[in-house]
């Protein structure tokens, strides 16, 4: 969708464009409600603040949505194929596929989470690494890196989704 369209958009319609970015209604709803924005460097500005901060329970609800690194997004959802996409550069030996495995879980294990990671211009060396550095982390250090990478990866999905 271009950013004019985006601007002057139903709600929902304009709602429908933000939530495979993230799927955290505050920050949709802010961004929907804040149109019509000056310029689409704007509308990235402030998606990239808005709803700031997100909660646990805001971070958990969007990371239902997030396929583990690693894993290929199944399905044709807006979602998916966005996944798929940011995932595409992370091409790996299988002794980096069975590391980044064996991390995911023990990254389950330690925070009850998926290990998320803004994978779109990273390579599986550096996501493992990023893996075993963040293992490391208390909780409350890690939901903060969680919030900061889920936030990238929102507004990198929004410059995708609309175009100047
Ligand atoms: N578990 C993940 O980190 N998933 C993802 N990272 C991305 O950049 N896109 C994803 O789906």
């Amino acid at each position: 969708m271009d950013f004019s369209t985006f601007n002057h958009a139903q709600p929902a319609e304009a709602a429908a464009v933000l939530r495979p970015c993230v799927d955290i209604t505050r920050w949709v709803e802010e961004i929907v409600a804040l149109r019509p924005f000056a310029s689409r460097n704007e509308l990235i500005e402030f998606a990239g603040r808005a709803a700031n901060p997100w909660t646990a329970e805001e971070i958990d609800g969007a990371l239902a949505h997030h396929p583990r690194i690693g894993e290929r997004a199944a399905g044709n959802s807006a979602e998916a194929g966005m996944s798929r996409k940011e995932q595409s550069g992370v091409v790996r030996s299988p002794e980096v596929q069975a590391a980044l495995e064996a991390g995911n879980r023990a990254y389950e294990e330690k925070f009850d989470r998926v290990f998320l990671i803004r994978a779109a211009g990273r390579s599986a060396e550096e996501i493992l690494e990023q893996l075993q550095k963040r293992l490391h982390n208390s909780p409350d250090e890690e939901i903060a890196v969680v919030a900061q990478q889920l936030r990238e990866i929102a507004v990198l999905r929004l410059e995708g989704a609309i175009e100047a």
